[in-house]
């Protein structure tokens, strides 16, 4: 498998010019991809790591999608990929192979948490309302900006992050952390931008402090930034988690996760039979374990760490992530005002009622809905903002596909054109079928969320947070377009594949 020359020249490997490229540009994946393009080769071998066996980088859609969905005896997750989490989530599954004793229990535990009952009726409401709160904020934004654009990256890691909160624990709406910034904004009476010289100039506007619960959970999240980027990750986070701010956040995590299993157990008393109201992951979580234990005649485990860092990788997993598809959602938007009119049109079009009512679509309709131009929209967001650009695994067993070209298997998922691969196009996913246009989710190749037994496991509620967040801001905002300075495609490699400007210019619809 070829490589670049230079790399087998040095102990180091790839490593001084990954490092130099992520000193220049912050970003590490690119690297790696452009390796496959310079030497014209869908497979390549790159030495990340010294004295440890290279990298083959794969960047054959057909033949990743056979290694994920069909090989899975001969390739299981990626250790390196598990050594990531492990300092953080050492009991989690995403630190596992498949093939650990344990992993098989842990995926019992929350296996409840990607139902329709969970999702369309726990997580649903509050990622809702996580949304709703950011419209409200934005309303205040608008009336404070004045026609100015400002960086929307904070109010979308709050939004998002109270999504999965509220989807975890029991936590009010308004305890939410925009609800909070919206108490705060509602007391200013203006941001004195006549003082600007331009109606370009971005408004900084005052942020409410973060409490530390949710604080602790955002330094622990980007405690992993670390250990993504290092060749040896687990002793890397072995290190980070030796200082002091890092045993803080670690203590206030642990302490929170202790007082809401407290309260939880006291929503249980009622017995297997009654008063089990499941409000939150938390509850379906304990419930599972209760029904075990009733199961198999042993007193249920409350206090796990197995149940600890599965609800804590809910939190880590699931907000960093969509905060950052989130962000990039509102540049493809802003940058394709096209798009942004026709995912409008088919929303009022396809929530008659809530249009003529003018109000907001509510979580039910939403839910519902059947709208190809909605479908597309968000799947194309997920193609074209690729948050997690890599997805790893290693070989099992001894197998020919790495030294050997192996012809290209024919799916039902189509292709993309090369010339236009890179434009933010939802018709691409859209195809007319008889005398209608519907969402093809196989059009072309997309590997955003993994393959197989190990892909993502909450691709079906990043889903739903999606559409929920798409139809209530594009319900209710225009985004127009913001100056060039603002509004570059640079991006950072941290957890995940970030925007370095997120840049948004409002109007009020
Ligand atoms: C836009 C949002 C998201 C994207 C793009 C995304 C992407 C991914 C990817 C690429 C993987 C690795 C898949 C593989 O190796 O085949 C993954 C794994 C995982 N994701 Fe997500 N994810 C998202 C949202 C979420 C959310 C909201 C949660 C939790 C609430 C979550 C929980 C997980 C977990 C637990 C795993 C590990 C699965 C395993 O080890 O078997 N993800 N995700």
């Amino acid at each position: 498998i070829p490589f670049r020359k230079n790399a087998s020249r040095s102990i180091l490997g790839d490593m001084p010019a990954m490092a130099k490229h992520s000193r220049e540009t912050g970003q590490v994946w690119d690297w790696i991809v452009s390796q496959t393009v310079s030497l014209n080769l869908p497979i390549v071998q790159v030495f990340a790591r010294p004295l440890a066996k290279p990298w083959v980088i794969l960047s054959d859609f057909r033949e990743s999608q056979d290694i994920l969905m069909r090989r899975t005896r001969e390739f299981d997750r990626s250790t390196h990929a598990g050594e990531i989490f492990q300092g953080l989530l050492p009991d989690h599954h995403n630190s596992m192979l498949s093939t650990a004793p344990q992993f098989k229990t842990h995926r019992k535990l929350i296996q409840d948490l990607m139902t329709t009952a969970f999702l369309n009726e726990v997580a649903a409401p509050r990622i809702y309302g996580a949304f709703a709160a950011l419209c409200d904020l934005w309303v205040h934004k608008v009336r404070l900006s004045e026609g100015h654009p400002f960086s929307a990256y904070h109010d979308v890691e709050r939004a998002t992050l109270d999504a999965i909160w509220m989807a975890v624990f029991p936590l009010a709406q308004q305890d939410g952390l925009n609800a909070r910034q919206q108490q705060l904004l509602s007391t200013i009476p203006d941001m004195n931008t006549s003082m600007c010289a331009s109606k370009d100039d971005p408004v900084e506007f005052p942020e409410s402090p973060m409490p530390h619960a949710q604080q602790s959970i955002l330094t622990l999240t980007q405690s992993l930034e670390i250990s993504m980027k290092s060749p040896f990750p687990r002793l890397a986070h072995w290190f980070l988690r030796r200082r002091s701010y890092m045993r803080e956040a670690r203590t206030y995590k642990e302490n929170m996760i202790v007082r809401e299993l407290e309260k939880a157990k006291l929503r249980f008393t009622g017995g297997l039979d009654g008063g089990q109201e499941t409000r939150c992951a938390m509850d379906f979580v304990l419930r599972r374990e209760l029904m075990s234990a009733a199961k198999e005649d042993r007193a249920p485990k409350h206090d796990t760490r197995m149940l600890f860092d599965e609800l804590f990788g809910l939190l880590v997993a699931g907000h960093d992530t969509t905060s950052s598809t989130t962000s990039w959602a509102l540049k493809l938007l802003t940058d394709n005002p096209s798009v942004q009119r026709n995912l409008r049109s088919a929303m009022r079009a396809g929530f008659p009622e809530a249009n003529a009512g003018q109000r907001w679509p509510t979580v039910l309709e939403i839910v519902k809905a059947r709208i190809p131009y909605l479908d597309a929209s968000q799947e194309e967001i997920f193609r074209r903002s690729i948050v997690q650009p890599f997805v790893a695994r290693q070989a099992a067993v001894n197998t020919v596909v790495l030294g050997h070209r192996v012809p290209k298997a024919k799916g039902r998922t189509g292709s993309w054109n090369s010339s236009d691969i890179h434009l933010f196009q939802p018709e691409r996913w859209l195809r007319q079928e008889a005398n209608e246009v519907v969402f093809d989710q196989n059009a072309g190749p997309m590997l955003s969320f993994g393959l197989g037994p190990r892909a993502c496991f909450a691709r079906r509620m990043a889903y739903l947070e999606m559409k929920i967040a798409l139809v209530l801001l594009v319900w209710n905002f225009e985004f127009q377009t913001v100056p060039t300075t603002l509004s570059s495609y640079e991006a950072v490699d941290k957890l995940t594949h970030q925007p370095v400007q997120c840049y948004i210019r409002l109007r009020k619809l």
